[in-house]
């Protein structure tokens, strides 16, 4: 699913109403009885108090409209203008009008401290404060009011982006803005939903289609993509009846040193379930037991030491996965440089052997094309800097990529795939995936993919989906906790079938 600028955004509402001849107010009452019906389905008529904080903007018109669909629903409302600014927006003031008629209390003006009104636990509070047009910081009452809402226990119910939150760019105060419980936002989800620093106030996303139109949609370039199950099924290689091991290509996974060859084991077995035809592990001489009692599927090459000193191949891999508990001492570090100056083949690098490159920088230089480096936030940090916020660290990664023409994959919550200008946000994973060893899982799974011919971008745009998907069975079974590195591995198989399952259950119909 593509995610727009807030520019993109305005220039589909406007192709909609273009193309659709209707007016923009009628693409509002389309918009916000989307949210109503989510509300409804959910409250089913509780008679619970619901607050309606509306700016004068469009994304206030939008509460208006929800307060007057709930109003005619019997439910228990309570209307709120927060008048930011005289400049009420066009369908706001037709929304006014039209919620005069049916309310059954005149709608209250907040103007300051003094007209706050008390919130107590059990209310529900939705928020249409600011929408996308958010573009400057708030004026201190309105920021006090926020913080309000936020204090009370309400459940609160964020309408298209939670109020205070830039689409764009991070807050000016990060608690001033709305901590949405579930944020129902239109069309399309907004970037700012899924970076570690704005995420956190949109707990719950849900999306609702309000028809904007479709041939824009599809041309627009987008800022960055959502993947999903949807994103990731074209990019499946189906396997051939008359296929034989060799067909499935021969991974090579680099790594390990003394009290650090687990790493390996799980990348090897990882790169083995996810479909690699063969699979060897070159590991320090240490190694060489464990890896064949463990992964008794993979072939073993061994240095001769505690620490690689040497990698050295007679064979061209048809994909290498590098750097997995490698360590960083001089012979290791010459041996990398010596490996990746002869390297042709399609290749992942993680964990040392990105702190090997940060360090000497010079190394970048010999990486293959569409070389995949799979960082953790403190080792993106020593290869591209500091930075100063998530729209920073972004920045800077496109502009890694396209120097070293190198595919990056930002882990974190929602990881990021970084190739040049595109962004793509995966969608899998859960908390339980913090745990020793799931990066190694990750580095196996890309290599997986690598050496069974898909590209380096789909191996790792695919990879990380998998590797989410597979954590997420892992928690399904044991909760977030009991989750460890191997659960991801051996659930790599149900991630795989799940990417074919249907759903059982339709979705509930809307009334
Ligand atoms: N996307 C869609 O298809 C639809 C979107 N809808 C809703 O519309 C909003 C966007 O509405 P908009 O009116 O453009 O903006 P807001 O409601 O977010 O904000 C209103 C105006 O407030 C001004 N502003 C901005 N920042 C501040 C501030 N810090 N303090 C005071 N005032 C501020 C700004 O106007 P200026 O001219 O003063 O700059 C904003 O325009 C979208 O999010 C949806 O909820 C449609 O209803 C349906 C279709
Ligand atoms: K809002």
């Amino acid at each position: 699913m593509k995610i727009l600028s807030v520019q993109q955004m305005r220039m589909a509402d406007e192709a909609t109403i273009t193309s659709e001849k209707i007016s923009s107010l009628e693409l509002m009452e389309r918009a916000a009885t989307k949210v109503f019906d989510l509300l409804h389905n959910r409250l089913q008529g509780t008679p619970i108090p619901i607050h309606v904080f509306c700016g004068i903007g469009n994304n206030g018109g939008d509460g208006l409209v929800i307060s007057r669909l709930l109003e005619k629903h019997g439910y228990h409302v309570r209307t709120y203008i927060v008048n930011f600014s005289d400049n009420r927006s066009k369908d706001f003031l037709a929304n006014y009008d039209r919620l005069k008629d049916v309310a059954s209390e005149w709608p209250v003006q907040l103007k300051s401290k003094q007209d706050f009104p008390t919130l107590l636990d059990q209310d529900i509070v939705i928020d249409a404060i600011f929408g996308i047009g958010l573009n400057r910081p708030l004026v201190p009452w309105v920021a006090t009011l926020i913080k309000h809402i936020n204090k009370s226990k309400c459940f609160t119910v964020s309408v298209d982006i939670p109020s205070g939150l830039y689409a764009d760019k991070i807050p000016d105060d990060p608690e001033s803005v709305i901590y949405s419980d579930v944020t129902v936002t239109f069309q399309l989800p907004k970037l700012v939903f899924f970076l570690p620093q704005t995420g956190i106030y949109a707990r719950d996303i849900e999306i609702v289609d309000i028809g904007l139109n479709r041939e824009f949609l599809q041309q627009s370039p987008g800022i960055a993509e959502l993947i999903g199950k949807n994103e990731v099924l074209p990019l499946y290689r189906s396997r051939f009846k008359y296929s034989h091991k060799g067909t499935y290509g021969h991974s090579v996974l680099v790594g390990g040193s003394y009290g650090k060859i687990g790493s390996v084991v799980l990348a090897t077995k990882a790169a083995l379930k996810t479909g690699s035809g063969l699979a060897t592990a070159y590991v320090p001489e240490c190694g060489y037991a464990i890896v064949q009692t463990a992964v008794p599927e993979a072939m073993v090459i061994t240095d001769d030491d505690d620490e690689l000193s040497e990698i050295d191949l007679d064979f061209k891999p048809s994909a290498v996965g590098i750097g997995i508990g490698l360590g960083t001492n001089e012979k290791t570090i010459k041996a990398l440089s010596n490996f990746l100056k002869n390297n042709t083949s399609p290749i992942v690098i993680d964990a040392d052997g990105i702190n090997i490159l940060a360090k000497h920088p010079k190394l970048l230089e010999n990486l293959t094309t569409q070389t995949i480096i799979t960082p953790h936030p403190k080792e993106l940090e020593r290869l591209i800097g500091r930075w100063k916020d998530d729209f920073d660290k972004l920045n800077k990664t496109i502009e890694f990529s396209k120097r070293h023409d190198c595919i990056v994959v930002i882990k974190g919550a929602n990881s990021i795939t970084v190739y040049k200008d595109q962004l793509y946000i995966n969608n899998t994973g859960n908390p339980g995936m913090a745990t020793a060893g799931s990066g190694d899982v990750l580095t196996g799974i890309i290599t997986g993919l690598l050496s069974q011919g898909y590209s380096p971008l789909h191996a790792a745009v695919f990879g990380v989906y998998l590797h989410g998907s597979a954590g997420d069975e892992a928690a399904h079974q044991t909760g977030f906790e009991a989750v460890v590195a191997g659960d991801i591995v051996a659930n790599i198989g149900t991630a795989f079938l799940e990417l074919f399952k249907q759903r059982s259950i339709p979705d509930k119909k809307s009334s």
